[in-house]
């Protein structure tokens, strides 16, 4: 297979990233990361390429480097002719978010921005942007479907509302922009080898990497919160999807974006269309562990919506891409990753 366009990805070496890389190299495409390892670490990219092989490795290059920093941007374009670009580069935990907006303004919107200044200069109009079922806030009905009036709830649902409408505003203002909004809804799982997976720093918000802190020995129990939601076992339900699927769905995206030029600014959902509550979360992950989980009903947490979880019909029909995996193969890959490296990518502390 000869090699193919040159893709920037932003935030490539971050949980989503890596495994998007993987896939892009596996399918001949040639990968700069540009990442300033604010929420990730090097030894991420190392494993990408042991799991690719010495020569699809050739066609991976990494650059520590910031998005809010013109000059890291400018040095990058400069140098290297780019394609396309995939960015996931941002900060996307809620509860900072609404401790410290500006961090979030800062980082997400004006990085983005600068980001997109330097593509429009060196005319890399294409892009792919990692969205999120956030932009749906507390949805009247479920599934979410793309025409849903949009709403942030916090400011890092904000970012993402507010560059969600300026990439349509470039697209209105100049047509050769070429853009997919990706909505992902709740990514968890770890690529099948377990060599690479999900690394958060400190003491995990998400619902997965905090199980799986409590499956390793790492925290002493799991708080569910909210036991008293109009659900059937009163637990929130969320739609979980398998990073694998997520990274397959940037794939189909970038090959739609490179050879087709009436795409204008579109937003897809990526996520199963099945809902699956907390409870049942833990209870499949107690299967595939073989691991009891100590748990503790506590109240809601503020700001959850009771049930989300996506309409797929537009990405099936227009991506051609529908999501593999179920919750047993999340938990399953979830579980390799976090029994062979109990503390992430580095040794323990
Ligand atoms: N994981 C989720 O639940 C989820 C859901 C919806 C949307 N998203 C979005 O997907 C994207 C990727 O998420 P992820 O889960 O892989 O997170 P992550 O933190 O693992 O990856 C983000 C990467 O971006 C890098 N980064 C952050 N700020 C940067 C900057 N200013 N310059 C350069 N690099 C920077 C980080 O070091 C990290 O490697 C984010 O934009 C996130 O908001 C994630
Ligand atoms: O220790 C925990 C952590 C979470 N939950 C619950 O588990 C569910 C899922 O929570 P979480 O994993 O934090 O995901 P969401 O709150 O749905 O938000 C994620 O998914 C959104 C949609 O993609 C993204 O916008 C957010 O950035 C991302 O954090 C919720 O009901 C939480 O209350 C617990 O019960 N205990």
């Amino acid at each position: 297979m000869g090699t193919k366009e040159r893709i920037l990805v932003s935030g490539g070496a971050g949980f989503i990233g890596t495994h998007t890389v993987v896939q892009l190299l596996k399918d001949g495409f040639k990968v700069s990361v540009l990442d300033n390892l604010d929420n990730a670490v090097q030894e991420a990219l190392d494993k990408v390429r042991e799991l690719v092989g010495p020569q699809l490795s050739n066609n991976l290059d990494f650059h520590l480097g910031d998005i809010r920093n013109l000059d890291d941007l400018e040095k990058l374009f400069s140098q290297t002719k780019l394609d396309a670009v995939i960015h996931f580069a941002g900060l996307k935990a809620v509860g900072e978010s609404v401790a410290n907006p500006m961090r979030y303004f800062d980082n997400n919107l004006v990085g983005s921005i600068n980001l997109y200044k330097v593509m429009a200069k060196y005319n890399c109009k294409k892009l792919v942007f990692s969205s999120s079922a956030t932009v749906y806030g507390q949805p009247d009905r479920i599934p979410c479907v793309e025409d849903f009036e949009l709403k942030a709830m916090n400011p890092y649902g904000r970012t993402k509302l507010f560059l969600e409408e300026i990439a349509q505003d470039l697209h209105k203002a100049d047509q050769k922009w070429r853009i997919i909004l990706l909505r992902y809804f709740n990514p968890i799982g770890a690529h099948e080898s377990g060599m690479l997976g999900e690394d958060p720093r400190g003491i995990p918000n998400n619902l997965m990497p905090y199980i799986t802190q409590v499956a390793v020995g790492r925290l002493p129990e799991l708080n569910v919160y909210g036991h008293d939601y109009p659900t059937p076992d009163g637990s929130a339900i969320r739609d979980y999807i398998h990073v694998m699927d997520l990274a397959d769905g940037h794939v189909v995206a970038l090959e739609k974006l490179l050879q087709r030029n009436d795409i204008g600014c579109v937003a897809y959902n990526l996520g199963t269309g099945r809902g699956t509550s907390v409870l049942e979360m833990v209870a499949a992950f107690e299967k595939v562990s073989g691991k009891k989980l100590p748990i503790k009903l506590c109240p809601r947490r503020a700001g959850d919506a009771t049930a989300v979880y996506a309409s797929t019909d537009k990405a099936e029909r227009e991506l051609g891409w529908k999501a593999k995996y179920g919750i047993d193969e999340m938990c399953r890959d979830q579980w390799k990753w976090a029994s062979q490296n109990p503390w992430g990518y580095q040794s323990k502390p």
